[in-house]
């Protein structure tokens, strides 16, 4: 029986296009703090590893169609340092973004992080994908793959050198003779890279778990190479099982072959579970949620400019390989109009049959809406009872395929609740979650050891990636 981490990757007003939109669901972000207490102290009664915060660095008019939650929302490490004063247990992680942050900044501000919720704090860098963060941060261009991760592998290693300015012992606190600091224990930075340049100490003393855990997410062959390299915990978006087990692997061996103990590096799939009480149940849920998502067609005159391309029957007559454009996106998806679909097309047909229930061959057949969004909404949906989700999450987990899942919430707080309230608990009866916290800090939650000081232990720092 494999032992899953599990975390949530918490959108406040959902992570499904449409999840705003569903009866009772969250959607004014002013109204963010209760929701995000509410989230953290369920999560943390159902004894989840960890809360993800994911970051972007711009907004605008096309975020609304494409990925709601990104409009307004808010900083990731406000979020965290906020929940740390409200809950005692779970892990905290927050998103920076390497290609825009100052490193000094970052450090302390993480350092502080985890010294205020006792050792519950995780970062994930990213690189970054919005061209638009560029102008919000006086650049005149968004840097090309290679330069990014040029930067960010500089970057995560002065990280490590902040994170270790002051050795543990270095604050003596020895108030009958007079010394509070020891200096030989105090370290410069002392770094001058392509990049990046900072002298350092730090003004934080080292935070609690040594290192907070890394987390990285990303596609390319760099990322790759910097989540094996440099990460604790690797963020990996895959469409199935298999793909997953082909990405742990190939992380592992890239990690090895790095010089360092593979078994240091976790890996986790997002995923989204639609939980209802009977399958029936989630099917409908994943069903209000497709007929709540606008497509292009949806406006007689045309979309807004800022609408996605993607989002269209055009878009999906490619796919499907049928000229769709000019029929009602209302218009039923008959066994006739499926006979001339290409083989992509009779996938994504299959696709809809099992999120909503709906088939052609059946009562109620679906709608071209309903392959339009199966198309175009990008995220590992899994339909089910508590139950037939746990029993996914167990074969993902005894394939070996990852070590755990990060769970997106299509609706908050309904969806979210309906997982920390069903499926966890589903898990834990069959031995394939804990019950209770064994451990105080993130990296205990994870089941890595506290890394070495690099100034002090080269050895012993090479854990988590320090070069
Ligand atoms: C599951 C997952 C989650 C991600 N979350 C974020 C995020 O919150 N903020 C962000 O800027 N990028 C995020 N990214 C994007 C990557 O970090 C990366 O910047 C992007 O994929 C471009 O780099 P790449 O070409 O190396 O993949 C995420 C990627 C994946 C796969």
């Amino acid at each position: 029986m494999t032992r899953l981490i599990i975390g949530a990757m918490v959108r406040a007003i959902g992570a499904y296009p449409s999840g705003w939109r569903y009866p009772g669901a969250h959607r004014d972000p002013r109204a963010d703090a209760a929701v995000l207490r509410r989230a953290a102290q369920v999560a943390e009664s159902a004894r989840l590893d960890f809360l993800f915060f994911g970051d972007w660095l711009a907004t605008g008019h096309d975020l609304e169609f494409q990925d709601p939650y990104l409009v307004a929302r808010v900083d990731p490490l406000s979020a965290i340092t906020y929940l740390a004063g409200v809950t005692e247990r779970i892990g905290l992680i927050a998103t920076a973004n390497t290609s825009y942050a100052d490193p000094y900044t970052l450090a302390r501000s993480t350092a502080s992080a985890d010294l205020l919720s006792g050792g519950r704090a995780g970062l994930n860098l990213v690189t970054g994908s919005e061209p638009r963060a560029a102008a919000n941060h006086g650049r005149d261009f968004h840097a090309a793959n290679d330069a990014r991760y040029d930067r960010a592998v500089e970057f995560e290693h002065v990280l490590r050198r902040l994170w270790d300015s002051f050795e543990d012992d270095a604050i003596v606190s020895d108030a009958a003779a007079g010394v509070f600091l020891d200096p030989s224990r105090l370290h410069a930075t002392a770094f001058d890279g392509t990049h990046l340049s900072v002298a350092g100490p730090l003004n934080v003393v080292r935070p609690v778990q040594g290192h907070l855990p890394i987390v990285h997410a990303g596609t390319s062959p760099r990322s790759k190479l910097f989540a094996a390299q440099s990460a604790d915990l690797a963020l990996v978006a895959v469409s199935g099982l298999e793909q997953a087990a082909a990405i742990r692997a190939e992380l592992r061996a890239l990690a090895f072959e790095s010089g360092r103990d593979d078994r240091t590096l976790k890996v986790v799939a997002p995923v989204l579970p639609i939980v209802g009480e009977t399958r029936e149940h989630a099917q409908s849920i994943a069903d209000e949620l497709s007929e709540l998502v606008q497509i292009a067609e949806d406006w007689p005159d045309g979309p807004p400019e800022a609408f996605p391309a993607g989002r269209s029957l055009a878009h999906v007559s490619a796919l499907v390989g049928r000229d769709l454009a000019g029929l009602s996106p209302d218009r039923a998806v008959t066994p006739q109009l499926v006979s001339g679909f290409s083989a992509s097309g009779q996938e994504l047909v299959e696709i809809v049959a099992e999120r909503t229930g709906r088939s052609p061959w059946g009562e109620r057949p679906p709608t071209l809406r309903h392959l339009v969004v199966a198309a175009s909404v990008n995220a590992s949906i899994i339909v089910g009872t508590a139950a037939e989700i746990a029993t996914e999450f167990e074969a993902w987990g005894d394939a070996g395929a990852v070590d755990g899942f990060n769970v997106l919430s299509a609706v908050q707080p309904a969806q979210f609740e309906a997982f920390a309230r069903g499926v966890v608990p589903e898990l834990q009866r069959r031995g394939a979650f804990p019950t209770e916290y064994e451990g105080t800090t993130l990296r205990e939650h994870l089941g890595l050891e506290r890394p070495g000081n690099v100034h002090v232990d080269r050895q012993d720092a090479s854990v988590g990636g320090f070069r």
